[in-house]
């Protein structure tokens, strides 16, 4: 075992799996390193790349990770394979390129049963513009709905990528796993080998351990990096020396040094993950060499507020961002102070997933109880005095008479679907202001539609109703294009007369009084009645648009139970207090959790 010499170059293998989500990509990459021995059986765990709980609970892979394993061939020779393993999620496309770069091919790992969807695409365009090679292997052969040929059809017209030495498979039965193996000696290209020139090492993932500090993974590219080495980050421009380093394989093997070609992992006392960012170039500290192209600042695209349900729980659920925020570089979190829920935070996320996630590691891993208004993209406002301002907040947008332009982020959306969906997604779209820009038949029953979409259309309850309206069937890619001037005014919710500044949402105009009558319908829905009357009232401007009325009631939970029985009274009485936690005292009104999201799902009310 290569364990702890340094790899040839021409007996390296660097591939990454991609795919769209579901497709198999976690049980691919497990089944690999079972076939090469890295796992022994009774060390298997569910899924051994997605180390983090939630993940494995989700079954989402957010991190990307990396496992070095041996491979003994077919004609003899001991290679070097080393994967990466990738995000899977629209949120973190960038993270699928940086991972891609630091690979000579990837394998495509497409769905028998399903086909080729808008993130196998998104994934295969990456690849290429990457310059990997791609083997397409098709999956889950072992269901009796798999269609092995069309699947391979549909590969070769909609992706031009050649299918002749397809490999069929099944990551759950193992079926056709060991010619994947094959196939990446044979068809994945050796690293060049440069280990005579200087070190330039690529940054594809890193994150933050208690004990180690920031630990980073890198494909060496060049040269060579050592223990003790004096290593610069091209981006950050700070300096550390290297304390250890080696190859991961599912642990950390220590080695004394990585050479080009090669992956593994490098501690050098960095304490901050934001000094060490992914795409970043690492070199030695005193070399003048090139950073290697793409490098990029993860943006956030949505903002959200998050205020803690007791106030005087500030202070951990701040510990609790730093804490997150170390190993996640892409998140972002700032003091806010809002009128109606107090003091909490202003963060920022790469997509609606990546804030969902944030939430529940929030809830789980710290035990906070924390309240999330609306998530909103980010504005951008010019005033009557010339100023551009960036507004990620509705709260913080000047008076309509001082604004003199208004602009919001427009992304292209790319959509996969059977044809008989595509009537009900169309009209989808329209209702939330998408622009065709291009529809393409890619089989007699497959059609793939190119829209301009607001992203404040896609924040309101896309995702969801694109799914339900295509049983599942519709797929989505998208990507930041520009932003465009909009006719978008402030909608206020006013609660038995004073606006909750929480409750805010930046609308288009054209949709403003649907979504004010549905959001006060809604929040009548959501808000517990009271001990006394509440108004609830959607106003733009002083105009108030729509209003409903909670009626006073006193909520008496134990009414039902009219057997007496005690302890199913203290049952229902705990219940309610705990429903109680999530509920946020704003004045004299309890507003729930719930109600800060109302705005995010109006399909369901009428
Ligand atoms: N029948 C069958 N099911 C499979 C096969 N491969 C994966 N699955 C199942 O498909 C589901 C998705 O598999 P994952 O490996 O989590 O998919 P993924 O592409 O990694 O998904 P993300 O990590 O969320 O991007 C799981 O329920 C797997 O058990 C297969 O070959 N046959």
């Amino acid at each position: 075992m290569s364990k702890t010499a340094n790899a040839e170059p021409n007996l390296i293998r660097n591939f990454c799996i991609i795919a769209h989500i579901d497709h198999g990509k976690s049980t691919l990459a497990d089944r690999l390193l079972e076939m090469t021995g890295a796992v022994a059986d009774r060390d298997k765990q569910a899924q051994i790349l997605d180390s983090m709980d939630l993940e494995r609970e989700r079954g989402i892979t957010i991190k990307a990770q990396t496992a070095t394993v041996d491979y003994l061939a077919k004609d003899g020779k001991i290679y070097t394979l080393n994967l990466i393993d990738t995000p899977g999620h629209v949120d973190f496309t960038y993270e699928v390129s940086r991972s891609l770069t630091a690979c000579e091919g990837a394998l495509l790992v497409v769905d028998a049963t399903q086909g080729v969807e808008a993130q196998t695409v998104a994934n295969v365009y990456l690849a290429a513009d990457n310059n990997v090679e791609v083997l397409p292997v098709i999956n889950k052969a072992d269901l009796p709905s798999a269609d092995y040929e069309r699947v391979c059809i549909q590969i070769e017209e909609e992706l031009a990528i050649d299918t002749t030495h397809a490999i069929k498979c099944s990551a759950k039965t193992g079926m056709g796993v060991p010619d994947i193996l094959e196939a990446i000696i044979h068809n994945i290209p050796a690293p060049v080998d440069t280990r005579e020139q200087p070190l330039r090492a690529l940054i594809f993932d890193s994150w933050f351990d208690t004990y180690q500090g920031v630990i980073v993974l890198v494909r060496v590219v060049d040269g060579q990096v050592k223990t003790g080495d004096q290593i610069k980050m091209k981006h950050s421009n700070k300096v550390f020396e290297v304390q250890k380093l080696g190859i991961m394989c599912v642990k950390a093997f220590p080695r004394d040094s990585l050479s080009a070609g090669e992956v593994g992992y490098i501690i050098a006392n960095v304490k901050d993950v934001k000094d060490s960012r992914v795409g970043d170039t690492i070199c030695h500290a005193n070399s003048e060499v090139d950073a290697l192209p793409g490098f990029k600042k993860a943006k956030q695209m949505v903002f959200a507020g998050i205020f803690p349900v007791e106030t005087n729980h500030y202070e951990s659920l701040k510990d609790a961002l730093a804490k997150l925020t170390l190993n996640d570089s892409s998140l972002s979190y700032e003091p806010e102070t809002s009128v109606a829920l107090g003091f909490g935070f202003r963060c920022g996320f790469l997509g609606l997933l990546h804030m969902e996630i944030i939430q529940e590691r929030l809830e789980r891993e710290y035990n906070m109880n924390v309240i999330f208004t609306a998530p909103t993209c980010v504005y951008i406002v010019e005033t009557t005095k010339g100023e551009e301002l960036k507004v990620d907040n509705p709260a913080n947008l000047p008076p309509p008479t001082s604004i003199a332009k208004f602009s919001e982020p427009v992304v292209k959306a790319t959509f996969h679907m059977p044809q008989e969906h595509l009537g009900t997604v169309m009209s989808l779209l329209v209702e939330r202001r998408g622009v065709q820009t291009k529809m393409e038949y890619l089989s007699q029953s497959r059609v793939m539609l190119q829209y301009e979409l607001p992203l404040n259309e896609m924040v309101f309850d896309f995702f969801d109703r694109l799914k339900s309206i295509s049983r599942g069937y519709a797929s989505m890619d998208y990507e930041f294009l520009c932003y465009k001037e909009s006719d978008l005014v402030k909608l206020d919710i006013l609660v038995n007369g004073e606006a909750l500044d929480a409750l805010s949402c930046i609308v288009h105009r054209s949709n403003s009084f649907e979504r004010g009558r549905l959001l006060v319908k809604k929040l009548r829905g959501v808000i517990p009645r009271q001990q006394f009357e509440v108004a609830l009232q959607a106003a733009i401007g002083s105009k108030i648009i729509a209003r409903e009325t909670l009626s006073a009631m006193r909520k008496d939970v134990t009414a039902k139970c009219y057997g007496g029985d005690i302890s199913r009274k203290r049952k229902l009485l705990d219940k309610q207090k705990e429903g109680k936690k999530r509920m946020k005292q704003v004045g004299s009104v309890e507003i729930p959790q719930e109600a800060f999201m109302a705005i995010l799902n109006l399909s369901d009310v009428e």
